[in-house]
């Protein structure tokens, strides 16, 4: 029997295309604890090939194009599926493949690329030659994993993407700790905190500026079992809801809120969604378990895939390190961005908080390091800003902390060329080439105030919260805000803004006195 490793680059050895997405590295503060026994289950996930991804970027492109004739004629959720279904062929050999192994607990999704597979070390090992599970401990956490080199079958590997669950650690937490951000920024003495009264009056939201149409409604998507509280938003709406018709309560919360603490990040994003986006109807998505150790963003695409009525925005504070996930990865995750470009729906990510980042590659040299999803080319990045006075509504500056860069994996896309070549080719004083790829996709796309937040979290309001976390939920409602108006009017929601951000040159951004 031959079989293909599954490497990174594409290179021909003997005949055969090796391609590159397996990484073996284990962290030095991962210790190895010792084999797994072959009984023990282990969750896998096969990423099957989909049909015509390149004609959906291409069809994204026309429907997000204000000047194409197709601006808006976005697709059902069943017309996107029949694009991008795998081949009678690939669905044939992956399930032969499984089954001749005695794989058969496994789950699939209405587009049936993906399948989710639990097997015992014993079959995964024997599916993967070159697999071997151990288990590896870091204080009270223990994961098991391979760190070495597998191989797919040749019949096979054509039919797949990645194959998940088999490599990778979670990253190294990083040494910026928030509690020592809020503390610098309360030494400051910044006392009067951001609310919705300021969001609603910075942005020039009247008392009219509310969601009317009753068809409309906005998400936001919590990870690594961050909950918010019904009861903190309410008290949030009390405390601060006041001028402005707006909902106290979450419409319908997809996946189960956990029963611990409320966690800081989700209550921003919901109260904040609420107060530009107000009275809209809003859903939480709540997604348990990681992908390797981190936000299992796929899964959360996939299930929104397999959902056939959505909201129309999306907001997401949460991201990973571009280089602690493999390509394979991300670039099927582009796909489900895509596939929702393609249903009307608009992604939002925040741009994070730790500015253009740092990766240290030896002693001497160091690079940026890019945030994804905010670097993937078909969502729309949320940076950060302050006034520029803190004290008063004035203009704003960046936020020092705002994430921004350059994808180091996704080229530029032509929407945003024009944009980025004119900031690269008109700023003095870039940091040097080495440090960030400038045929990269840039981002982030706009900013918003992030800066000295209040919010409700555990039933106690909390100042001084600071973030692209915050941002990015106002920029979700007020994008809903226009939603809402399109809708009344009859016409097509935003859907995936980029191409008609730019084409508007900054335009659309701030109101006409400004
Ligand atoms: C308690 C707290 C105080 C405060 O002032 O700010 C703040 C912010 C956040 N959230 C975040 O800093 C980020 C933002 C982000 C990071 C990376 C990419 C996009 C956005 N969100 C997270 O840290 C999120 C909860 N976790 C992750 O994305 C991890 C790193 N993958 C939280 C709490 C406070
Ligand atoms: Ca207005």
């Amino acid at each position: 029997m031959r079989h293909v490793v599954v490497l990174s680059l594409l290179c021909l050895v003997r005949g055969e295309v090796l391609e590159a997405d397996q990484d073996t590295i284990v962290p030095e503060d991962w210790r190895l604890v010792g084999r797994v026994g072959p009984l023990q289950e282990v969750e896998l996930t096969f990423a099957l090939k989909q049909q015509n991804v390149n004609m959906i970027e291409e069809l994204l492109n026309h429907l997000s194009d204000p000047d194409s004739q197709q601006y808006g004629k976005y697709l059902s959720l069943e017309e996107v599926a029949s694009l991008v279904r795998p081949s009678k062929e690939t669905l044939k050999v992956v399930q032969q493949w499984l089954l001749r192994h005695g794989v058969h607990k496994c789950h699939t999704v209405v587009t049936q690329d993906f399948l989710q597979c639990v097997m015992t070390v014993q079959v995964a090992e024997a599916l993967l030659p070159g697999a071997k599970f151990q288990r590896y401990s870091k204080g009270s956490q223990t994961l098991l994993r391979s760190a070495t080199l597998y191989s797919v079958h040749e019949d096979v590997f054509q039919h797949l993407d990645f194959v998940g669950g088999v490599h990778r650690f979670p990253p190294k937490d990083k040494n910026i700790s928030k509690g020592w951000e809020g503390a610098r920024r309360a030494a400051l003495g910044y006392h009067l905190g951001v609310t919705p009264a300021v969001i609603r009056s910075r942005y020039n939201l009247t008392a009219k500026d509310v969601g009317t149409s009753g068809n409309n409604s906005q998400a936001v998507a919590q990870f690594l079992e961050q909950y918010y509280h019904p009861a903190d938003l309410a008290e949030f709406m009390s405390l601060f809801g006041g001028g402005f018709t707006h909902r106290s309560a979450v419409e319908r919360v997809v996946g189960t809120q956990g029963r611990g603490k409320a966690g800081i990040e989700a209550s921003l994003d919901v109260e904040y969604i609420m107060s530009s986006g107000a009275n809209i109807s809003t859903w939480v998505f709540t997604n348990p378990g990681r992908h390797e150790s981190q936000e299992p963003f796929l899964q959360w695409m996939v299930l929104l895939s397999n959902m056939s009525a959505l909201p129309w925005v999306h907001t997401i504070s949460y991201g990973d390190d571009e280089d602690s996930l493999s390509e394979a990865y991300m670039n099927r995750i582009n796909t489900e961005f895509m596939k929702a470009g393609l249903r009307g729906i608009s992604m939002l990510f925040a741009s994070g908080d730790s500015g253009a980042g740092c990766r240290h590659l030896t002693k001497q040299s160091n690079t940026f390091r890019p945030s994804f999803p905010a670097s993937s080319p078909y969502v729309t990045t949320v940076g950060g800003t302050s006034f520029k006075n803190p004290f008063k509504l004035s203009n704003e500056v960046t936020d020092y902390i705002s994430g921004g860069g350059f994808s180091n994996i996704f080229p530029m896309p032509d929407y945003q060329a024009d944009a980025v070549g004119g900031y690269l080719n008109n700023t003095q004083s870039l940091p040097p080439e080495t440090y960030f790829n400038t045929s990269g996709r840039a981002y982030p796309d706009m900013a918003a105030l992030s800066d000295n937040y209040w919010v409700v979290s555990n039933r106690v309001p909390i100042p001084w919260i600071s973030g692209t976390s915050a941002s990015t939920p106002v920029v979700g409602g007020i994008l809903s805000l226009i939603n809402d108006q399109r809708l009344l009017k009859g016409l097509p929601p935003l859907g995936f803004i980029n191409p008609r951000l730019y084409k508007l040159k900054g335009k659309g951004l701030f109101d006409e006195s400004e």
